[in-house]
């Protein structure tokens, strides 16, 4: 199994049994990766060895809590470490979204349990079984968690309910120092040991949070329950040597006042035989705070007073000593100084002095059909069994009623609680060199725990292996049923034997107990007999090992007699506490005085434990238990020291070593085939054949072609190929090893170890399909922004070229306007041209006509012309050039420089525009006038330089010469 497990390869046993020691040891070499274990079922292999180990390097790292599969381990510190209970440690646990991934801790359970109650799975109810040794932690562990739900559970809606539960939560806590003043004492193995067994049942009610139904509900505390079991009233009386009585008695004695001290006559340095020790100052003995926790949970300080007055009366009941008396006929004399002592009892417990003494020393039996009475005077053993029964039925009194007064005072109403958190505080498995009856109610207590324990995890992960047909997972744990059954079984077994006893009432000795037990369930396999045993014993084989009960004084504790006479006396008492306690009840008076015919069956110690541990035990299987495993690291109760033995007999006390072979064995993770391939199926992808399998995917739920069989056939294909796929997954060599995973009918079973390959695969392949996806979608993106880019391209072309198309029409429309505008601007300027010229014509030719010409007019046209053409730049230079020449002059210059001919100077004209201006053009007119045009002519642009050709110009009435082309002629 083991090997399986841990994925070694089967070999030879020596073989493989060398190499796992190989491999142990070289996983032990480092103490360092041990303490960081946080579970105990990680250690490898999982041995007695290895798990103590990892808790001893843990220990000495200061590490005090581990995990062990459904169980946490706590270590004892034996030193106070604030930090660790704090209550910012407590809100940092109840605000963290998975508790269980802190460091383990008894937050986490106290999270848990918390959370589930909120969540309202069935069962709804939580409980956690807190369990050790005496001394290793129990009570602390579950001060600290009642101390947990009192701030996680406080309420958070109104201030007036916040005051409430806070109170409520106050008492709560107060309970706890008057339950252990009361019920706790310094034993050799605890300085403040629970001499009871306890079972604290806080209620919460369910609150909303805001108005809103969809807010989230809250739990909040509204009150307590306790159920105490078997308080040890033997200490009363009886204490072993080094040990001490409740802590209570030592309270009044130390911390009572003067005036207190005399009212309860507890002078200072008073010596009481029952208060052995007193010397010895514990914590416990702050009887201030016991008052106060009193008072808190409505003890008024007269009752306080009543109380502590009757155990001071108890006090000097045990100093009452009896001498043996001479004649059997007379009861037994008082030692010396004992008068005194009975006298103060009697004062204090307000009974009448002499019935008290006459009841301890003489019995009184009925008999006879007229139901005679008879005197018959104690021995002196008798009378001090009878001293100290009548203490033990004070006190045992006492205390129940305190707990019903502690109840009264934090028991919430019925209808105001829906949901309960339980907290079982037991007395550990205890083994002793003379064990009695205590000692087995005890075990028997922890067989039925344990057999619980094993119900609820062990059995049922192993009923559901086999449901599941795994056969390997057959793992041996041991199944206390035999042992339970030679304990509480029917119709004989242990206690109905003893109980038998008591019943018939006869006289027996403690051999023939001894020989009616072994020989009435000899067939038990846990019985056993020490042969080298002298005093009569039988030995029972528990799962945390054998224990020896010796059989002498066992009938007589559980018939646990109680006097008839005692009840009566302590019910003449005047004590208002007392009245209270022994209220004088004629049915019980019938009841306590049996006819002798009376098959009635008897109340014996054994039989009211049982029925106490059944209702128990009911009600935790009604509520999902949790178990917190106190360890105690050595019996001086030192810091930092850790023995071996002592833990290492511990663990196999508590089951522990089971609970972590299975825890380990087994596979912690379940999951259902479905949600299996849902979650898995893409491992097959890392599969080469795998994907491309004839296995389709599994199919929808409501299809109708698939018959429960195919898809079962084709899911276990499917599951298959996945499985396969884990070798591949594997990094490391160790890895590859066949991974501890199985598959049931409906649930494929793995290690967290297996969870975490699978895990791996699935994130490689998530992170393969997440790289594809990234690639396909840049290749998309890539691909649209250059489509984008493109299309952008191409309509900046069509943009760019609709609007050149726009601006050259609306230059063409331009240069259309300006063309025809400077068509008709030129047509106009010739017009006007030809006009201003037509005219100077017109006129000139009218002159012409008048005056009598020396040359016929063909002759003098063709001289003019050859006169201008060929001398007209040097006239227009001149013309232009003749600064300061005007009038006459200029004209003079002209025509010096035009070679007209002579004598018909008066037939030409010369023409200015505007004189003044200076000379743009000149024309030549036909008539033999040439014309010049000054600058701001109309002609200025008209066409320039005439072409010098006879054909070309056909008139003269042409622009000759433009004045801006002057300068180039
Ligand atoms: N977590 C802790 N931190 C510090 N000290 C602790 C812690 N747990 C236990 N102790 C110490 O160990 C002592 C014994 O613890 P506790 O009384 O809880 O033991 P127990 O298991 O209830 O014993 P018993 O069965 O005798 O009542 C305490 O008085 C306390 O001093």
């Amino acid at each position: 199994m083991l090997q399986q497990v841990n994925g070694h390869s089967s070999g030879s046993d020596a073989h493989g049994g060398e190499s796992l020691r190989e491999d142990l040891q070289e996983f032990l070499g480092g103490e360092a990766p041990l303490h960081q274990l946080d579970d105990l079922t990680k250690v490898n292999p999982v041995t007695l060895e290895t798990v103590l180990r990892c808790l001893q390097a843990r220990y000495t790292a200061d590490t005090f809590y581990t995990n062990a599969g459904c169980t946490l381990v706590a270590l004892n510190p034996f030193k106070p470490i604030p930090q660790l209970y704090s209550p910012e440690l407590m809100q940092e646990y109840h605000a963290a979204p998975q508790p269980q991934k802190l460091k383990p801790h008894i937050f986490t359970v106290g999270e848990q349990t918390y959370r589930s109650v909120k969540s309202l799975i069935e069962p709804v109810n939580q409980s956690v079984v807190v369990s050790g040794e005496s001394g290793a932690g129990k009570t602390w562990t579950s001060r600290c968690l009642m101390k947990f739900y009192a701030v996680v559970a406080a309420s958070p809606t109104s201030w007036e309910n916040h005051k409430i539960a806070e109170r409520i939560e106050q008492r709560i806590l107060n309970s706890n120092p008057v339950m252990e003043a009361f019920g706790n004492a310094c034993t050799l193995r605890n300085n403040n040991s629970s001499r009871f067994g306890k079972f604290i049942q806080l209620q919460l009610n369910r609150q909303l949070m805001g108005s809103s139904l969809l807010v989230p509900r809250a739990q909040q505390m509204t009150g307590a329950a306790v159920q105490t079991y078997l308080l040890e009233k033997t200490r009363v009386a009886c204490q072993a040597s080094s040990e001490r009585n409740f802590h209570i008695f030592y309270q009044i004695c130390k911390g009572a006042s003067a005036d207190e001290r005399l009212q309860w006559h507890l002078p200072e340095g008073a010596a009481f035989s029952w208060l052995p020790n007193p010397e010895r100052t514990l914590e416990e003995d702050c009887f201030e705070v016991t008052r106060e926790a009193m008072l808190l949970l409505g003890i008024d300080a007269p009752t306080q007073n009543n109380i502590f007055q009757a155990l001071a009366g108890l006090l000097h009941l045990g100093n009452t000593r009896f001498a043996d008396s001479e004649d059997e006929a007379q009861p037994c004399p008082l030692m010396d100084g004992a008068e005194c002592s009975v006298r103060t009892s009697a004062s204090l417990l307000r009974l009448p002095e002499d019935p008290l003494l006459e009841t301890l020393r003489i019995r009184t039996i009925r008999a006879g059909r007229r139901q005679q009475v008879f005197r018959k005077p104690c021995s002196r053993a008798e009378c001090d069994t009878r001293r100290d029964c009548l203490a033990k039925l004070v006190y045992a009194r006492l205390f129940d009623w305190l707990v019903s007064v502690i109840n009264s005072s934090i028991c919430a109403d019925p209808d105001s609680w829906t949901t309960f958190i339980g907290l079982l505080d037991v007395y550990g498995f205890e083994s002793f060199p003379t064990n009695s009856l205590e000692q087995l109610c005890i075990n028997y207590a922890n067989e039925k725990l344990q057999q619980h324990f094993v119900a609820h995890y062990l059995r049922a992960q192993q009923e559901e292996y086999t449901a599941e047909g795994l056969e390997w997972s057959t793992v041996s744990y041991q199944d206390n049923q035999t042992c339970l059954d030679l304990i509480e079984g029917s119709p004989i077994s242990i206690c109905s034997l003893i109980n038998e006893e008591c019943r018939l009432n006869r006289p027996s000795s403690a051999a023939q107990l001894q020989t009616r037990i072994e020989s009435s369930l000899a067939g038990s396999p846990c019985l056993g007999h020490s042969k080298l045993s002298r005093e009569p014993s039988f030995i029972v084989v528990h799962y945390a090992g054998s224990v020896r009960y010796h059989t002498a004084g066992l009938v007589e504790k559980n018939k646990d007699p109680i006097p008839p006479e005692l009840t009566r006396l302590l019910q003449q008492s005047q004590d208002p506490l007392l009245k209270v306690l022994f209220p004088a009840d004629p049915e019980e008076k019938s009841q306590e005085e049996p006819s002798g015919q009376s098959r009635a069956p008897v109340l014996t110690v054994v039989s009211k434990f049982k029925a106490s541990l059944e209702q128990l035990l009911q009600v935790l299987h009604s509520t999902t238990p949790h178990y917190i495993r106190c360890i105690k690291p050595n019996s001086q109760g030192r810091a930092q020291m850790f023995h071996q033995e002592e833990v290492l007999s511990q663990l196999e006390a508590c089951g522990l070593v089971e609970t972590i072979h299975i825890s380990a064995a087994g596979f912690p993770i379940r999951v259902s085939h479905r949600n299996f391939l849902e979650r898995y199926e893409l491992l097959r992808r890392l599969c080469p054949g795998a994907a491309a399998s004839p296995h389709g995917p599994p199919p929808d739920e409501g299809r109708s072609e698939w018959s429960p069989h195919s898809e079962q056939a084709t899911l276990q294909a499917l599951l298959q190929d996945i499985l396969h796929t884990l070798p591949a997954l594997a990094r490391a060599p160790a890895e590859a090893t066949p991974a501890p995973v199985h598959c049931g009918r409906t649930k494929v079973f793995m290690t967290d170890s297996t969870l975490e390959l699978l895990e791996r695969g699935r994130a490689q392949v998530l992170e393969q399909c997440a790289r594809c996806i990234q690639g396909g979608w840049r290749r998309h993106r890539g691909r649209k922004q250059e489509r984008q880019r493109r299309a952008a391209v191409l309509i900046q072309a069509a943009v760019r070229s609709w609007l050149t198309r726009k601006h050259i029409q609306r230059l063409h429309a331009a240069a259309t306007v300006i063309k025809r505008a400077w068509q008709e601007w030129r047509i106009r300027m010739a017009f006007l041209a030809s006009e201003e010229l037509d005219g100077v014509e017109e006129q000139h030719s009218s002159q012409v006509t008048c005056s009598p010409s020396s040359f016929p007019l063909p002759q003098a046209q063709t001289r003019l012309l050859g006169a201008v053409t060929r001398f007209w730049p040097l006239g227009l230079v001149l013309a232009n050039a003749a600064v300061g020449a005007c009038g006459f002059r200029r004209k003079l210059v002209v025509f010096a420089c035009l070679p007209l001919p002579v004598g018909s100077l008066s037939s030409y004209t010369v023409q200015t525009a505007q004189e003044q201006a200076g000379v743009t053009s000149i024309r030549a007119l036909p008539q033999g006038s040439i014309k010049f045009h000054c600058r701001k002519s109309p002609l200025r642009y008209a066409d320039i330089c005439p072409e010098p050709s006879p054909d070309t110009v056909t008139g003269f009435n042409q622009i000759l010469l433009e004045r801006h082309r002057l300068g180039h002629v």
